[in-house]
This record gives structure tokens, C-alpha cells and sequence, in this order.
């Protein structure tokens, strides 16, 4: 019988892997490729997503998804553009757990956050969001960390906070999934106006200005959609949009980074804030929330404006109170 399973061998799901593990926990990270596998076992470390950064000997890995989730406890640390497709297609193996996602977006397809998507699809399921300030290799290097765990049952929250909380991860608890995933996908998408404004050359007084105004946008949905404010504030929102619209660690900044400065972008790095930016803009519309730094960084990811076009669009907008 395993105790908690990591379904999902990227960088994040293997750091949390090797934190749990070296806190005494029993750990499983489950990969689909045999082949990824047979690696981490053979030299105890994930060579492809987290280098450098060694297994303890209490976490295993393994490609058998049923084994792995024999455990009562599973984490979901597949990419958010993945996670609906995860579940519906592995419904019977994980249904009656309760899963706690670690992705940060918004399904493209859908407009649903992490919550909504393990609700609808998994309707028995015991549901909680970790979220916040983290880079995978800070986390796996032992460097002290603050997240916050969030769902709706206290016992469930207050159960897993304790469970889940490492020597190097503190974790804070909420009532308030929805704003703890909402905190966690926005800031992605301003990571990258970020990048595409240091990048082009705009200097650190814009990106001060996104980082401001994107924060009051990302607060304007969130509220709409029924978070509470105060969650905004909070780890999840405030502390990882600082975390990633200033560090180069962050794949989102650095997309935009290489965006703006004409660098060439690696397709096969996982940048959440892609996706989620398109997938935000149809949100916002149909809610009737205005979100301009949002829609910006859309357009100029598809080619419609250039960085300088959405500067001065930006600048150009009616004149307003704070
Ligand atoms: N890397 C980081 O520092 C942090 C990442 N996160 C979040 O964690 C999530 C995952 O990110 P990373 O682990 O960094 O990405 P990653 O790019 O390092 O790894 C993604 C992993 O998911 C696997 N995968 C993709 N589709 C799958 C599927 N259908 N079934 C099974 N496995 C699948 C890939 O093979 C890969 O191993 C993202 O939503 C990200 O925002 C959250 C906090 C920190
Ligand atoms: O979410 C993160 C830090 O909290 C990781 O950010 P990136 O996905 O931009 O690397």
C-alpha cells in the first residue's frame, strides 16, 4: 500500500517528490514512460526534468499508474492543458482519492480552473489546490519555501497541511480553492508581459507598472468569479506573481524574455502562461471584466500587435482613478 503518489514526473512533481520524501513521508512518482523510469531508478535522480537533484531512499518511481494509485493521497503535477484529459481518461484509478493539483493555468478548451475541471470530472473526489511562491530546484535544494494549501473542508485542509508540510515547505491553509488557483494561473500570463517588457528594452519602471496593474486585473476576475480578495493578497497571488515577474528561474518571465528580445523559445518547455493567456481572454470577455494587459500579452503571442503597438495601447487608455 503506497502513502502519497506524485502522478506527474516534471520538474515540480519531482522537487515536492524529493521534499516529501526527505521529511520522512513514503513517496511514489508515478511517470508514463517506462523508459523515464527505468532512469530514475538506475541513477536515483530525474536526469530530464531536475538534474543534479538526488532521490532519498525512501521515494520510489514507477510507470504502473494502479499501483501508484493505491495510495489514499495523490498529487496532480501534470501540465493544466493535460489535466482534464488525465482524469477523464484515468477516472476509475483516481476518482474516490483526494487529489491535491499542483498545476497552475486555465484549460484552453474549457475556461476552467484545476478546481472546476477535478469537479466536474470527479465528482467523489476529496479536492485541494497547492499553490504559491516555488521554483522546482529551490524546493528540491532544501531552500526554505512558504505555499498554501487550499479546499473546501476544513478536515480536509487541516489533514493535509499537516501531511504535506516538509522541512522546507511551510504551508499556509484557505478555505478558498478558487482564489488559490485563480492567484496562481494569472500571475503566469504577467510573468510573461513581464518578459516581453524587459525584453524589448522597456525598462524595470514598466515592468513595476505591469506587475501593479496586472495585479489589480488579476483581482478583478478572481473577485468576479467569487474569490475572496484577501486570497489575492496571499501567497498564491501576490507572493508568486513577485516570485515570477522577477526571476529569470521562472520559464514564464523568461518566455517573454526571449519573446521580446528576439531569442530563440524552445517548444518543449512547459510556459503555463500561454495557453492560460488566450484561454483568460475569452474568460474575462464573457464575464465582462476588463483586462488589458491580459488581452495585450494575447495579441502579441499571436502575432497580431508588437511589443511597442501594445505599449502604447496600454498608455493610450482613458485616464482613470487608481
Ligand atoms: N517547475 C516549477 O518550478 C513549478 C511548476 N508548477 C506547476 O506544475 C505544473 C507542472 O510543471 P512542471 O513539473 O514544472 O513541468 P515539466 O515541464 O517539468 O514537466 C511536465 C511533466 O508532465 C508530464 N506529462 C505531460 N503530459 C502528461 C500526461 N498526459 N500524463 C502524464 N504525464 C504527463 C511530462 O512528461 C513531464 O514529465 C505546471 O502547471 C506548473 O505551473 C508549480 C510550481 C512550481
Ligand atoms: O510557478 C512557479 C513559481 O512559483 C514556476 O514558474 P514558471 O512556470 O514560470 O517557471
Amino acid at each position: 500500500m503506497r502513502e502519497i503518489s506524485i502522478l506527474g514526473a516534471g520538474a515540480f512533481g519531482t522537487a515536492l517528490a524529493i521534499s516529501l520524501a526527505r521529511s520522512g513521508r513514503k513517496i511514489t512518482l508515478w511517470a508514463r514512460s517506462d523508459e523515464a523510469v527505468s532512469a530514475m531508478q538506475n541513477v536515483r535522480e530525474n536526469l530530464l526534468r531536475l538534474p543534479g537533484k538526488a532521490f532519498p531512499e525512501n521515494l520510489a518511481a514507477t510507470s504502473d499508474l494502479a499501483d501508484a494509485c493505491t495510495a489514499p493521497i495523490l498529487l496532480l503535477a501534470v501540465p493544466m492543458q493535460q489535466l482534464a484529459g488525465f482524469c477523464e481518461a484515468n477516472k476509475t484509478l483516481i476518482q474516490h482519492k483526494t487529489l491535491v493539483c499542483c498545476c497552475k493555468g486555465v484549460d484552453l478548451k474549457s475556461e476552467r480552473g484545476p478546481l472546476a475541471v477535478l469537479e466536474d470530472t470527479l465528482p467523489e473526489a476529496e479536492i485541494a489546490i497547492l499553490s504559491g511562491p516555488s521554483f522546482a530546484v529551490d524546493i528540491a535544494d532544501g531552500l526554505p519555501t512558504a505555499l498554501t494549501l487550499a479546499g473546501r473542508r476544513q478536515d480536509t485542509v487541516d489533514r493535509l497541511q499537516a501531511l504535506l508540510t516538509t522541512e522546507n515547505i511551510r504551508l499556509y491553509s484557505s478555505l478558498d480553492p478558487l482564489g488559490v488557483e485563480f492567484g496562481g494561473a494569472l500571475k503566469n500570463v504577467i510573468a510573461i508581459a513581464c518578459g516581453l517588457a524587459i525584453g524589448a528594452g522597456l525598462g524595470e519602471s514598466a515592468r513595476a507598472a505591469l506587475m501593479t496593474r496586472g495585479f489589480a486585473e488579476m483581482q478583478r476576475l478572481a473577485l468576479r468569479l467569487g474569490a475572496d480578495p484577501a486570497t489575492l493578497s496571499g501567497l498564491s497571488g501576490f507572493g508568486d506573481l513577485v516570485l515570477t515577474c522577477t526571476s529569470e528561474k521562472s520559464r514564464n518571465y523568461s518566455h517573454g524574455l526571449k519573446l521580446g528580445s528576439g531569442a530563440t523559445i524552445d517548444p518543449t518547455v512547459t510556459v503555463e502562461g500561454v495557453a492560460t493567456a488566450q484561454a483568460v481572454a475569452r474568460l474575462s470577455q464573457g464575464v465582462g471584466i476588463d483586462m488589458p494587459i491580459t488581452t495585450a500579452v494575447t495579441q502579441i503571442l499571436n502575432g497580431q500587435i508588437s511589443i511597442s503597438e501594445a505599449a502604447e495601447v496600454l498608455l493610450a487608455r482613458p485616464l482613470k482613478r487608481e
